[in-house]
């Protein structure tokens, strides 16, 4: 319930909507019981008076009032349901999406550090589907319950102007169905519920790896062999899925028992109280069709119930990424006063230094406690201009190295300055203006080749654009394309070759035009020629920038300063 009451609370902002809708379904629905009590007295009083006149009596009644408020009473039931249904869902979706801006801002200081951590289809399926889970909170679970709790006291105090006897025991009955049946099927459902929370997102995150690694499926002839265990998965979800709805069909099955035994005993009441003289012949059809029409107020909560324990899943779910603890701490800000007396204190962050020398005293690191020391008391001065490239084997640490220097990671040990400074006293996106980065890896996003550049760089004039592609050698690439930079790159780029990818990503780094350049292995895949033309280009741009490149290829290494050896964690100079 925790985690139910969180997500409340951000339901706030909200607030003005939420009890419109729920207002409105509070008419609806005493719209719709007395419009069938109306009816039900209307048409036995009608034909009360239609035998006395019969037997030759003369009686007085009045059947335009109540034609007209059942009129009344059946319009606004329409226009109460159309409204209800607009304010409810138009409060939904701003819920949701103040939850998914919410959950947006969340991720932010998660990314890279933790997030990368986290399987891209398991990250897709908390953002989308277990949001969306949580309409269900106030669309079938808060508005029904606010409903039925008042419009089971307003009935049960109704009935007992005309008979108290049996409006207690309605009473007493829509309590059960509304209190203790969604209990008890809550309980029975809980579990099938959360299984299918869980198998529905590992279906999809199946599903998005299925779709990735198509290629590599066929090509290693693996295709049938994986749909079959994607088909099982499915069948599994299935019979879980039909379990859950046969025991949603019972919990409707025991309302609409517990509504007639309540019709019954009503029925058995009111004839003993006609009998006795205590109610009308009228009166007794008004008290047995509001009964009936009553339990209309229960009859979504069993299901409701059943689904609370999905949507507490999902919200779980979705705090559990927001819970997760930023890979680097906020940066304090606390700095020592400056002799000239300014300082800046805790809370504040330094301004960048505006000189780009880097240096690393006795860094050590580990990804988690669990895992030993990728980087070993690593000690190393980069010089504001110098060139220092790091080679080594896989998985030695190098990329990890990188990494820390931007403060993807804040070391176990020692520590990353900037002009002297700890990098841990800037802020981090400020921190990010200072580099330009290239890997093996460069994401081109779903967008032409102008938008992927305008990352870089988004308010870009067009000579600023053009200048940058011809540095990147894109110019005749471009040039062919009938659409030119306004071409679609498609999904991660996929209708660009590895190579024109890189010269994309390379073009964002001459935009961004960064002082230090962070490379690791920005010419992995290229072949010869490319690897070669790459290289040459960012000799020539990075003349006067602080470098650090990762690189395997010897071609890499003629146009640095210094080479650098890693094997487990360990630096030294080569
Ligand atoms: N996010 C992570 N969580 C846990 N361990 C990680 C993570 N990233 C890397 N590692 C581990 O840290 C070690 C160093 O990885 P790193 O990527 O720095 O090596 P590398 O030298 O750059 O390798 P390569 O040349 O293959 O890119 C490896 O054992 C790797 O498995």
């Amino acid at each position: 319930m925790k985690d139910l009451w969180f997500f409340l609370k951000l339901f706030k902002p909200h607030s003005a909507w939420l009890a419109g809708g729920i207002l409105l379904a509070l008419l609806t629905a005493f719209a719709s019981i007395a419009l069938l009590t109306l009816s039900g007295w209307f048409i036995s009083a009608s034909a009360i008076a239609g035998l006395v006149a019969i037997d030759g009596n003369t009686l007085v009644f009045n059947f335009m009032l109540p034609a007209a408020q059942i009129r009344a009473l059946a319009i606004s039931r329409t226009l109460g349901r159309y409204g209800e249904r607009v304010v409810t869902h138009e409060a939904t979706f701003r819920v949701l999406a103040g939850i998914r801006s919410w959950f947006f801002q969340q991720l932010i200081p998660l990314v890279p550090g933790r997030l990368s951590a986290m399987r891209s289809g398991d990250l897709l399926s908390r953002m989308t589907a277990d949001i969306d889970a949580l309409d269900a909170l106030y669309l079938r679970l808060l508005a029904p319950a606010v409903v039925a709790a008042i419009g089971v006291i307003g009935v049960t105090v109704f009935l007992a102007f005309y008979a108290p006897v049996i409006s207690l025991a309605t009473g007493l009955m829509l309590m059960i169905a509304a209190v203790w049946v969604p209990w008890i099927f809550n309980r029975l459902g809980r579990a099938g519920a959360e299984e299918i929370v869980v198998l529905a997102a590992n279906f999809r995150i199946r599903q998005l790896d299925m779709i990735q690694g198509l290629a590599d499926l066929i090509a290693n002839r693996a295709y049938g062999r994986f749909s079959d265990k994607l088909g099982q998965f499915s069948d599994l979800m299935i019979n879980i899925q039909r379990r859950n709805n046969r025991l949603s069909a019972i919990s409707s099955a025991f309302t609409l028992l517990l509504s007639q035994l309540t019709l019954l005993m009503a029925l058995t009441l009111a004839a003993i109280s006609f009998k006795d003289g205590l109610l009308s012949g009228a009166d007794s059809a008004l008290v047995v069709f509001c009964v009936i029409a009553a339990f209309e107020l229960v009859t979504p909560l069993p299901q409701a119930m059943q689904m609370l324990a999905k949507t507490q899943k999902a919200a779980r779910r979705i705090r559990q990424v927001t819970e997760m603890s930023p890979a680097i701490t906020p940066s304090t800000g606390f700095c020592p006063p400056l002799p000239s007396g300014e300082g800046w204190g805790e809370g504040f962050q330094r301004p960048l230094p505006g000189r780009y020398d880097l240096q690393l005293n006795e860094v050590s690191f580990r990804y988690s406690d669990q895992q030993g020391r990728v980087l070993n008391n690593i000690s190393l001065a980069i010089p504001q201009g110098a060139k220092v490239a790091i080679v080594g084997p896989s998985g030695s640490g190098k990329t990890t190295l990188l990494q820390l220097i931007m403060r993807y990671y804040d070391p176990e040990q020692g520590s990353v300055l900037l002009a002297g400074q700890n990098i841990r006293q800037f802020d981090a996106d400020e921190l990010m203006s200072c580099f330009g980065v290239l890997s093996q890896r460069s994401q081109l996003f779903a967008a032409t080749i102008k938008e992927n550049l305008l990352l870089a760089k988004p308010d870009a004039t067009a000579t600023e654009l053009n200048a940058a592609v011809k540095a990147a050698g894109l110019e005749n690439f471009i040039g062919y394309l009938p659409e030119g930079l306004e071409t679609w790159v498609g999904e991660s780029g996929v209708k660009v070759s590895g190579g024109e990818a890189r010269r994309i990503a390379l073009a964002r780094l001459y935009l961004k035009n960064a002082p230090v350049l962070i490379l690791d292995e920005p010419t992995e895949g290229l072949d010869g020629d490319t690897e070669r033309d790459v290289f040459t280009a960012l000799a020539d741009f990075a003349r006067d920038k602080t470098v650090v490149m990762v690189t395997h290829r010897e071609a890499g290494l003629g146009w640095v300063d210094v080479v650098y050896g890693m094997e487990h964690g360990v630096l030294c100079e080569l």
